[in-house]
């Protein structure tokens, strides 16, 4: 359907990753890699590397290895296991002799380097890079593409390249969302709030040029555009803080804490800027705010899932796929 008709195409779907297990070792092994990569932090190196390796790697991983084990499958991690189930369902439906789909992660295993490596022996000429981030960011995003450039590095014939660098306004990823959300008040009703919970990132991203933060404000608009609803009816927060520095805000914790106040007492929260669930998905929003709105008088709060490998979604990597430029 999408396949380039005098080359070989791969089509690779690339997401963060996860550690190799709830081990606090390989915990450690991953967020070495992940908070290393200076797109993820911007410090000065010596100086990063002496915190990260003096005050981080040391604490962060038990607490982390913790977390993950509350949401770890039969399979492995969520994350790797839903990017994977919708690779192979795409595959299924669209993939033929001509047309390769794979998965990987930035960081951890199933590498990428790998299975560029492996596109390469099987005669690909053609690559699709999809990153699963709708929003784009220099510390998701484009962390890829220097994975993708470097690995191109060595190679003495160079395939020709599609890099889709954003979806947060592409009407198929709204609509599929926003059914998401639909069929879900189907089920159990509608709250009096939406919440959209976006990752975060330092604010001082922004005022650097990352596009990010007007990326997330536009994917929560179309979406309250598409379900009708007026201003009252959703919020948009971030989530996942890390460190001391000032992030995106709202924070999600902070406007948790304060609706009941305002006697909001029932939400819905979708975090449209995860393609899959994963650990800041479902133990982050799902269990652990959950926790911090009802302690602070809210009654009912839902967690939406992610489009995950729903045949929805399914269409919509198609469809990016099939525009990429
Ligand atoms: C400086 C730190 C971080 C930045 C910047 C950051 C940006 C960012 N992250 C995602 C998506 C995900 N992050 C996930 C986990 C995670 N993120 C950070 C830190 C930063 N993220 C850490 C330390 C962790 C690991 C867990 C922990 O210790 O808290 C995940 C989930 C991974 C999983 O295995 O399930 C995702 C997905 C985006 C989209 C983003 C910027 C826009
Ligand atoms: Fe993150
Ligand atoms: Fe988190």
């Amino acid at each position: 359907m999408f396949e380039n008709l005098e080359k070989k195409t791969g089509v690779l779907l690339v997401n963060l990753g996860s550690p190799a297990s709830t081990s606090t070792q390989d915990v450690r092994a991953f967020l070495g890699e992940f908070l290393g990569d200076p797109r993820v932090v911007n410090l000065p190196r010596p100086l990063w590397w002496l915190i990260l390796n003096l005050f981080i790697l040391p604490f962060r991983p038990r607490k982390s290895a913790h977390a993950y084990k509350t949401i770890w499958t039969d399979k492995g991690s969520p994350l790797i296991v839903f990017s994977q189930q919708l690779s192979i369902k795409l595959a299924k439906r669209y993939g033929n002799e001509n047309l390769l789909v794979d998965c990987a992660m930035r960081y951890g295993k199933p590498a990428l380097r790998e299975k560029l490596q492996a596109f390469k022996k099987q005669g690909v000429e053609d690559i699709v890079i999809l990153p699963l981030y709708p929003q784009y960011s220099s510390t998701t995003t484009a962390s890829i593409f220097d994975v993708v450039a470097d690995e191109f590095v060595s190679w003495r014939h160079m395939p020709s390249l599609r890099f889709v660098s954003d979806y947060y306004q592409s009407p198929v990823y709204i609509k599929a969302v926003a059914d998401s959300i639909r069929q879900h008040w189907l089920n159990h009703g509608q709250a009096a709030l939406l919440v959209m919970s976006f990752h975060g990132l330092p604010a001082k991203l922004t005022e650097w040029g990352d596009p990010y933060f007007h990326h997330c404000q536009a994917t929560a608009r179309l979406l309250a555009d598409e379900l009708g609803l007026k201003d009252k009816q959703w919020q948009l927060v971030f989530q996942s803080r890390f460190g001391r520095a000032e992030w995106l805000k709202p924070y999600c914790v902070e406007v948790l804490q304060d609706l009941p106040k305002q006697d909001i007492k029932q939400i819905d929260v979708v975090c449209p800027g995860f393609a899959v669930d994963c650990l800041e998905t479902l133990e982050e929003i799902a269990i652990t705010n959950k926790e911090v709105f009802l302690a602070a008088g809210g009654k009912s709060y839902r967690y939406i899932p992610a489009l995950n490998d729903c045949d929805a979604h399914v269409e919509v990597m198609a469809e990016l796929i099939k525009t990429a430029q």
